[in-house]
C-alpha cells in the first residue's frame, strides 16, 4: 500500500481503462482482487483508527459493498465491534459481492439494510465508518437513502475511510453533480490505480489522505504483463536547475516579461520576482503602458525595440491588458521561448491570425499555454464547465490544436503537449486561489526553460514546486503571491 505523496509517480486510468485493467488483473490473479481489497482496507482502518471500538461499515449494492463486506469480516475477526448496513438490490448483487456477505455473515458479522441509528449516535472520533457504497459504478445521482446513509456518515464524529472512491464523487471529474453529496473521507484508499477524480476539482477536499493498493499481491512472482495504457500519470518534479561554479549571469538565461499594461503592473512584477528568484540569469520586464514603484533592483527595464526575442525566454501577457495583442505577432515570430498567459491567452482566443502565428512557431520555438479554465474555454470555444467536467481532456485539446505544452490550472493542474501521456499535479491547494499566483506561475516556468530544461520538463517542474511551496507555507501565515515568488529558489 502507498500513501501519496509528491514523490508519487502514480498511473491514472478513468472508468472504463480502469474496468479492462481489473479484467486483466483478475484473471491473473491467484488470489481475487475483492479479497485483497477488503484486506487492504482493514488493515488501513487498523493503522488508521487503531483505538476505534466500533465501526460501520455502510455497504451499497455493488463490488463497493462487496470491499466493505469483506473488510467488516476482518475487522470483526480482530476484536472489533461492526455494523455492516447493506443497501442490498438482490436481483444486481454481483456475484463477488455475494460471496464476500456470505462470507462476512459465516465469519458472524452484524449485517442489516438500515441505520443503525442509535449505535452511531453513540461514536466518537476514535471510532470508523467504512464508506464501501458506491466506487466507480456511482454515476447517477444518489437516492434518498444513499443520501441519508452519506449524511449520516458526514456528521459523525468518527472518521471516514473510504473505500476506492468517496461516495457521491464522480471517479473521472472530480465532480460532485449539484444533485449529489459526497462523503467527506478522512481517508480514500483507492485501487488498481489512480482515478482522475480523486486528485481534481472536489476531488482534493472529500478524499482526505490518498492511499493506493494496486491489488498486485496475487501475481504470481516474476510474472508482470502488459497493462493497458493509462490516461495520466501523477506529476512528480523531473528535475531542479543546479548552477554550477563554472558559470555566470549569462549561463542562466534571459527571461523578458512583457506585461503590465496601465494599473496593472504587479502582475509583471509578480512574474519579473518569480523568475529571479528562480535563478534566471537576467530578468526584464517590458511594459505595456503600466510601471510599477516596486520593480526589484535587479530587473531590467529595456525600450521593447531593444529586444533580442530571438534569444529570450518571453512571459507575455501577466496583466497585459489589451495592449499585449498588438505586441504578441512580433513575440509569436520572433521569441525562442514563450510562455502565454492571462490576457496573452485572452488575446489568442480572439484573433485567428494569431493562432495562425504560433501555429507556425513549430517545435524550434517552444511554447507553453497557461490557460485557467475560464481562459481554456475561451481557447476552446466552449464553457467552463465543459472544461471542467473533463480537465484531461481539455488540456490535451488545447496542446494539440496548438501544438504547444499546456497547463490547465486549477485544482488538479493539467500538464498536457502532443505526443505525451499528460501529468497530473498533486501539489499545491485553496490558498493558492489568490490573486497573481498564475503570474508567479508564468515567471517560474520563463526561468526554467531560460535555464535550458525543454518546455514539458521545465512546466512539469514549476508547477510541482509552485504547489510545494503553497503545501509547505506555514499554517499561521497568510499566502500571498508576492510571498509565494519570494520563497521560490
Ligand atoms: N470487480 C472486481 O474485480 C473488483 C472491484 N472492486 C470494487 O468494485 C467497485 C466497482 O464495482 P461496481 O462496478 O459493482 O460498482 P459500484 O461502485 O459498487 O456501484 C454499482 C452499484 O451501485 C448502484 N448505483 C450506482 N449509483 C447509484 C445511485 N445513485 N443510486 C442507487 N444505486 C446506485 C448500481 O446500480 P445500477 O446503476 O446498476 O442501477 C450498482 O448496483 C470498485 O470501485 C471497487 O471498489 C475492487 O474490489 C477491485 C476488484
Ligand atoms: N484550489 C486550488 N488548488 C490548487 N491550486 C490552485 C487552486 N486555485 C488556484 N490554484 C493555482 O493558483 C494559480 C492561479 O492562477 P490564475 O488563475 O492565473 O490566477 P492569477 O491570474 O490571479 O494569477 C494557478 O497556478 C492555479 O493552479
Ligand atoms: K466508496
Amino acid at each position: 500500500m502507498e500513501k501519496l505523496s509528491p514523490l508519487s509517480h502514480w498511473p491514472v486510468y478513468q472508468r472504463d481503462s480502469l474496468r479492462a485493467l481489473e479484467r486483466e488483473l483478475q484473471a491473473r490473479s491467484t488470489k481475487p482482487l475483492m479479497e485483497q481489497a477488503g484486506q487492504a482496507a482493514a488493515q488501513l482502518a487498523l493503522a488508521t483508527a487503531p483505538h476505534a471500538r466500533r465501526i460501520w461499515v455502510a455497504a451499497g449494492p455493488g463490488n463497493n459493498g462487496g470491499d466493505g463486506l469483506e473488510a467488516a469480516k476482518h475487522l470483526h475477526l480482530a476484536g472489533k465491534e461492526v455494523i455492516v448496513s447493506l443497501l442490498l438490490d438482490p436481483d444486481k448483487h454481483p456475484a463477488d459481492a455475494k460471496a464476500a456477505l456470505a462470507r462476512a455473515l459465516q465469519a458472524g458479522v452484524a449485517v442489516q439494510n438500515q441505520l443503525p441509528s442509535a449505535w452511531l449516535a453513540s461514536m466518537t472520533e476514535q471510532d470508523l465508518c467504512i464508506d464501501a457504497l458506491l466506487g466507480i459504478g456511482g454515476t447517477k445521482p444518489l437516492n434518498t437513502e444513499l443520501q441519508n446513509w452519506v449524511n449520516a456518515m458526514n456528521t459523525s464524529p468518527a472518521q471516514v475511510l473510504a473505500i476506492d472512491i468517496p461516495t457521491g464523487l464522480d471517479a473521472d471529474s472530480g465532480l460532485v453533480p449539484p444533485e449529489n453529496l459526497a462523503v467527506n473521507a478522512s481517508h480514500t484508499l483507492t485501487f488498481l490505480a489512480g482515478k482522475p477524480g480523486l486528485f481534481m476539482n472536489h476531488g482534493r477536499d472529500v478524499c482526505g489522505q490518498i492511499w493506493l493498493d494496486r491489488l498486485e499481491g496475487g501475481l504470481p512472482a516474476h510474472r508482470t504483463f502488459q497493462k493497458p495504457a493509462p490516461q495520466a500519470m501523477l506529476n512528480v518534479a523531473t528535475t531542479r536547475h543546479i548552477k554550477t561554479h563554472a558559470s555566470h549571469k549569462g549561463s542562466h538565461g534571459d527571461v523578458v516579461i512583457v506585461g503590465g499594461a496601465l494599473g496593472m503592473g504587479g502582475a509583471a512584477v509578480l512574474a519579473a520576482t518569480a523568475a529571479l528568484h528562480a535563478g534566471a540569469g537576467r530578468v526584464m520586464v517590458s511594459w505595456l503602458g503600466g510601471s510599477a514603484n516596486t520593480l526589484p533592483p535587479d530587473v531590467m527595464q529595456p525600450d521593447a525595440a531593444a529586444l533580442e526575442l530571438e534569444r529570450l525566454s518571453v512571459v507575455a501577457g501577466c496583466g497585459g491588458g489589451q495592449a499585449i495583442a498588438e505586441r504578441l505577432p512580433d513575440i509569436l515570430q520572433r521569441s525562442a521561448h514563450l510562455i502565454l498567459d492571462a490576457d496573452g491567452l485572452n488575446a489568442l482566443a480572439a484573433d485567428e491570425g494569431l493562432k495562425t502565428l504560433l501555429r507556425l512557431r513549430g517545435a524550434g520555438k517552444p511554447t507553453v499555454l497557461t490557460p485557467h479554465p475560464l481562459e481554456a474555454a475561451r481557447l476552446l470555444g466552449i464553457s467552463t464547465a465543459q472544461v471542467q467536467s473533463d480537465r484531461l481532456k481539455s488540456a490535451q485539446r488545447i496542446a494539440d490544436l496548438f501544438s504547444c505544452v499546456v497547463v490547465l490550472k486549477g485544482s488538479g493542474s493539467i500538464v498536457a503537449a502532443p505526443d505525451h501521456l499528460p501529468v497530473i499535479n498533486t501539489t499545491g491547494n485553496g490558498r493558492l486561489a489568490t490573486g497573481g499566483t498564475g503570474d508567479v506561475l508564468a515567471g517560474l516556468v520563463g526561468a526554467r526553460m531560460a535555464q535550458g530544461m525543454n518546455a514539458w520538463d521545465a512546466t512539469c517542474t514549476a508547477v510541482h514546486q509552485h504547489g510545494l511551496i503553497a503545501d509547505q507555507w506555514p499554517a499561521d501565515k497568510g499566502l500571498t503571491a508576492q510571498h509565494l515568488a519570494l520563497q521560490i529558489q
